[in-house]
């Protein structure tokens, strides 16, 4: 039985100057969905994303969050809500256990409970011995499994995530997969942006493809796939985004760099 969503978007425009970026967009989330939220690069994804974390508030239409709109001011929506940005201002000359804390005093949480917390994840996720090293040192992967942690801090209802596995080794991409499909298992819901399209494929249990500002494709994998001509999440994002030249734009590419001969 679905209850209330847990996100509802009706209408929402959002016009940059001289451009409309998203046309009228309509969805409604329900409580423990993984929406895996893809489109071509420019297509919107960071833009509704950045709308529904209350970072960008100039849009048209109407978006609830926990059934409130997002135009009324409402500091307890922002306490339930966890993010992982795709471009992190992560503050370097902290440590992990400093940016850490610090965000989770951010979020009202206690400085001895937030300290015990992002000790057992980091160890975790292997990285008890550099605690309380610079992350100014840290490779792209330490930085994002410290952002992962740094978004779950304070048990959020929702999880925005933004090319979440971005820098992440194979075993780490394994760890974070499943960690996902047990929060939603749990009742938590999932934004998942990204353009790895075999982990959306496998880990969404809902597929929304953004494409000219609007919602071109909403449904389950096999729902997407139709009649079954289509093997993969990525020749079905070719298909529905019109894209058929991957070929001929490499071959392009290749010419104009070794300003050689045409490749047949
Ligand atoms: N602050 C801004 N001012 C003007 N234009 C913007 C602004 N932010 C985003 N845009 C434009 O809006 C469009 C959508 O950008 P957005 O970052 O949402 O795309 P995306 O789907 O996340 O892309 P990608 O897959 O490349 O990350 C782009 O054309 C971008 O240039």
């Amino acid at each position: 039985m679905q209850t209330e969503p847990i996100i509802s978007m009706r209408n929402l425009v959002m016009e940059f100057p001289g451009k409309r970026v998203l046309d009228g967009i309509s969805l409604d989330v329900y409580r423990g969905q993984i929406i895996g939220y893809i489109g071509p690069n420019g297509a919107g994804k960071s833009t509704t994303l950045k709308i529904l974390l209350g970072l960008i508030q100039d849009y048209k239409g109407t978006v609830e969050i926990f059934g409130d709109d997002l135009k009324k001011e409402n500091q307890e929506v922002k306490r339930r809500i966890g993010y992982v940005p795709e471009n992190a201002e992560i503050y370097d000359t902290l440590t992990p256990m400093e940016y850490l804390t610090f965000v989770g005093e951010l979020y009202g949480l206690q400085r001895t409970v937030v300290e015990q917390k992002a000790q057992e994840l980091l160890t975790v996720l292997g990285l008890e011995d550099v605690v309380h090293t610079r992350i100014s040192s840290f490779s792209k992967g330490m930085r994002q499994k410290v952002l992962i942690i740094s978004s779950l801090l304070h048990d959020p209802d929702i999880l925005f995530l933004d090319e979440p596995l971005s820098g992440l080794d194979a075993n780490s991409v394994m760890v974070v997969k499943d960690i996902l499909a047990m929060l939603a298992a749990s009742g938590k819901t999932i934004f998942y942006s990204s353009h790895i399209m075999d982990v959306v494929e496998k880990i969404s249990n809902r597929i929304v493809l953004l494409y000219n500002g609007k919602i071109a494709a909403d449904g389950t994998f096999d729902e997407l796939k139709g009649q079954g001509e289509l093997g993969s999440l990525e020749m079905i994002f070719n298909q529905l985004t019109g894209f058929d030249a991957h070929e001929q734009t490499a071959k392009r590419f290749v010419e104009l760099v070794t300003g050689g001969e045409r490749i047949e």
